[in-house]
C-alpha cells in the first residue's frame, strides 16, 4: 500500500516574507476531499488549499489524484497537500479528518433528474461513508452528491449501522441554492449582491428548493410575479446549468465556490467562532419530516442548533406543503436502499 502512495504531495507551504495570518493561533484541521479529481473536486481542492483553517488537504479520488494534489500543492498556502487513489489508499486519505467533504459521484446530463443519479450515486455514497464510520467516525461529513435529498438519509443509515451516528455532524450541501438565490435576488432588485441574504429551505432538487425571499435582505419592493419567477429560477438554477453545459455534466465552478463557503463555515464552528449561521439539509425536527434544509447554527460539534423557518409568505407555505411529498419520498428512498443493501 505504501509503495502507491503517491509521491510528491507532502509540501508545507513556506512563505517567504510575513504571514498574512498566525498559523500558531490557528487549530491544526485535517479536511478530505472525496472525488477530488472530478469537475467539483479540483476547483474545490483548490479553494480548500486557500483556506489558512485547513492544516492538512488529502484528496482522494478513484483516479487523477496525483496530478490534482501535485499541482495543488505547490500553492504556498498553510495546508500540506497529500493525495490518494484506489480503495487501498482511502483509509489513509480519511484517517484524522475532521471535515470530509464527497462531491464523487455522477452528473447529471439533460432531461435527467438528480433522482436519475440514484442508481450509480447511492452506491458510491455507501461505500464512502461506510470507510469514513471506520477511519474518521467523528468528522463533520458535507454530502455534495445528487441526489442529497437521498444521499443524506444513505450516510445517516450507513453511520447508524456501524453505530457511530451523530445527526449534528452530518451535513447535505445545499448552498448552491442560497448562492443562486443570492445572485438572482440582487440583479432584479437592484441591490449590492455583497450584501444579500436569503434563507433557502426544504431540500436540494426541484420544487423541494424554497427559497424565502419574503426574509431576503435588504428589502425590496418586488411583485408576487417577480417573486415567482425568481422561486422557479433558484429551482431550476442546477437544471439550467446542465442544460447549458450541453451532455458536459453540471455545476462545477459555483458548486466549488459554495462548497468552499460551506466547508469553511464548518471549520470556523469548530474552531468556535460564534454565530456561524447556514443554510443546510440536517436531520430535522422543525416540520414532520426527518431531513429537512434550513438555518442552522454551527458549533464546536457540528450542529449546535435547527433554526425554524420564520415567518413565512402564504406562497411559501403553498411552495412549502407542495414540497413534502417529494422530499419525504426521497427521503424514504435512501433510508430503504441502505437498509436493503
Ligand atoms: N449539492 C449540490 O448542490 C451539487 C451541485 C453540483 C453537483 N452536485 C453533484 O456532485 C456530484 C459530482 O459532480 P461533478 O460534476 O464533480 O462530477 P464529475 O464526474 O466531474 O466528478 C466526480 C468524481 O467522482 C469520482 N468518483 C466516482 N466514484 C468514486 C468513488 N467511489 N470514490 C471517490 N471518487 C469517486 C470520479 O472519479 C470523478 O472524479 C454529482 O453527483 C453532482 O450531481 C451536487
Ligand atoms: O443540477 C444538478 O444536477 C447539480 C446540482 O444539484 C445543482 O444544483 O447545480
Amino acid at each position: 500500500m505504501r509503495s502507491s502512495l503517491l509521491r510528491s504531495v507532502k509540501t508545507l507551504a513556506r512563505p517567504t516574507t510575513a504571514r498574512a495570518y498566525s498559523v500558531d493561533s490557528v487549530p491544526s484541521r485535517k479536511v478530505t476531499v472525496l472525488g477530488a479529481a472530478g469537475g467539483i473536486g479540483q476547483p474545490l481542492s483548490l479553494l480548500m488549499k486557500l483556506n489558512p483553517l485547513v492544516s492538512q488537504l488529502a484528496l482522494y479520488d478513484i483516479g487523477g489524484t496525483p496530478g490534482v494534489a501535485a499541482d495543488v500543492s505547490h500553492i504556498n498556502s498553510r495546508s500540506e497537500v497529500a493525495g490518494y487513489m484506489g480503495d487501498d489508499q482511502l483509509g489513509l486519505a480519511l484517517e484524522g479528518s475532521d471535515v470530509v467533504i464527497i462531491p464523487a459521484g455522477v452528473p447529471r446530463k439533460p432531461g435527467m433528474t438528480r433522482d436519475d443519479l440514484f442508481n450509480i450515486n447511492a452506491g458510491i455514497v455507501k461505500s464512502l461513508c461506510s470507510a469514513i464510520a471506520k477511519y474518521c467516525p467523528h468528522a463533520i461529513v458535507n454530502m455534495i452528491s445528487n441526489p442529497v435529498n437521498s444521499t443524506v438519509p444513505i450516510a445517516a443509515e450507513v453511520f447508524k449501522k456501524a453505530g457511530i451516528y451523530d445527526e449534528k455532524k452530518l451535513f447535505g450541501v445545499t448552498t448552491l441554492d442560497v448562492v443562486r438565490a443570492k445572485s438572482f435576488y440582487a440583479g432584479k432588485a437592484n441591490v449590492n449582491v455583497a450584501e444579500v441574504n436569503v434563507p433557502v429551505v426544504g431540500g436540494h432538487a426541484g420544487v423541494t428548493i424554497l427559497p424565502l425571499f419574503s426574509q431576503a435582505t435588504p428589502k425590496a419592493n418586488l411583485s408576487q410575479d417577480d417573486i415567482q419567477a425568481l422561486t422557479k429560477r433558484t429551482q431550476d438554477g442546477g437544471t439550467e446549468v446542465v442544460e447549458a453545459k450541453a451532455g458536459k455534466g453540471s455545476a462545477t465552478l459555483s458548486m466549488a465556490y459554495a462548497g468552499a463557503i460551506f466547508a469553511d463555515a464548518c471549520l470556523k464552528g469548530l474552531n468556535g467562532v460564534p454565530d456561524v449561521v447556514e443554510c443546510s439539509y440536517v436531520q430535522s425536527t422543525i416540520t414532520e419530516l426527518p431531513f429537512f434544509a434550513s438555518k442552522v447554527r454551527l458549533g464546536k460539534n457540528g450542529v449546535e442548533e435547527v433554526l425554524g423557518l420564520g415567518p413565512l409568505s402564504d406562497y411559501e407555505k403553498e411552495g412549502l406543503e407542495k414540497l413534502k411529498p417529494e422530499l419525504k419520498s426521497s427521503i424514504e428512498k435512501g433510508i430503504e436502499f441502505a437498509k436493503k443493501n
